[in-house]
């Protein structure tokens, strides 16, 4: 684990390689509730232009539901590993292997929902995965902390608690953006590329370990702590004015791409 000061603004990456990406507080400014954030057009343009140039060679991997982040950047799809790699869209146009919400984190869901619901925390219910949002009211994150832990001992074993950006969340032990990006790489369309993520939070960090471990480029935005990332980017600001570069380095002509004899699909 690193400390801010220490790390370099990453290079534009050469060679064959393969973009994943975090959605908030990556890509997306944070703002009071999920659903409050704006993708602009700008972006989208962006994210389209980088996938073809890559070959279909990138991926949200993050936190949402897939349904969530299509109704955010629609009509763009993209390929996407949701719900912290629980659910997975392998191809662009493919179809979403979804999970569903067990019942007992639906019984817990609505009893934090009678204690907070009405207080300006809100409870965001992904499947299997119980978020707890107290960006508008800081004051409760304590105690929606200690209810989400509370209920772990109640819960059956293979769940654990992560403390989110401004909230908590509580999901199972094989909820983990390392494994996502591990799956998308074994994928033919992925083959033989460097894997390049950019994250800005505790749940990216196993991201960027998996990314390290076979040599990949991690980059954490915006860092207030210890990351294993190996690289920063100070805001959303810049990790878009990072990936804008790509691009236009990418249009310029030294594209990165894999040659087109190898190029396999999907
Ligand atoms: O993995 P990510 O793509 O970064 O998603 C992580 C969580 O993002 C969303 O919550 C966060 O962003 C909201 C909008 O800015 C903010 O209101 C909230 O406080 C943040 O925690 C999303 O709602 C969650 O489901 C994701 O897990």
């Amino acid at each position: 684990m690193s400390l801010l000061p220490k790390l370099p603004v990453p290079e534009l990456p050469t060679g064959p390689w393969a973009l994943f990406l975090d959605i908030d507080g990556t890509l997306l400014e944070h703002a009071a509730h999920p659903d409050a954030v704006v993708v602009g057009d700008e972006l989208r343009t962006l994210l389209a232009r980088l996938e073809l140039q890559l070959d279909g060679a990138l991926a949200f991997i993050t936190g949402r539901s897939i349904a969530a982040v299509d109704h955010l950047f629609q009509p763009l799809r993209l390929r996407a590993a949701g719900l912290y790699g629980l659910e997975h869209r392998l191809t662009r146009d493919g179809p979403v292997e979804a999970a569903g919400e067990p019942a007992d984190i639906a019984a817990l869901a609505e009893e934090i929902e009678a204690e907070l619901g009405s207080s300006d925390v809100y409870i965001e219910r992904k499947g299997p995965i119980l978020a707890v949002h107290t960006r508008a009211a800081p004051q409760l994150l304590q105690r929606a902390t200690q209810l989400v832990e509370q209920a772990l001992g109640r819960l059956p074993t293979g769940y654990r608690v992560l403390a989110g950006n401004a909230g908590v969340e509580l999901m199972p032990l094989d909820a983990a953006k390392g494994a996502a990006i591990r799956r998308f790489l074994d994928l033919p369309a992925f083959e033989g590329r460097r894997p390049v993520f950019l994250g800005d939070d505790t749940s990216d960090e196993n991201g960027f370990e998996a990314v390290n471990e076979i040599d990949g480029m991690s980059i954490r935005i915006k860092p207030h702590g210890p990351t294993a990332a190996r690289h920063v980017l100070a805001d959303v600001g810049e990790a878009l004015a990072w990936l804008g570069a790509v691009c236009k380095r990418n249009l310029d002509g030294s594209t990165g791409l894999v040659d087109p004899s190898h190029r396999r699909s999907p």
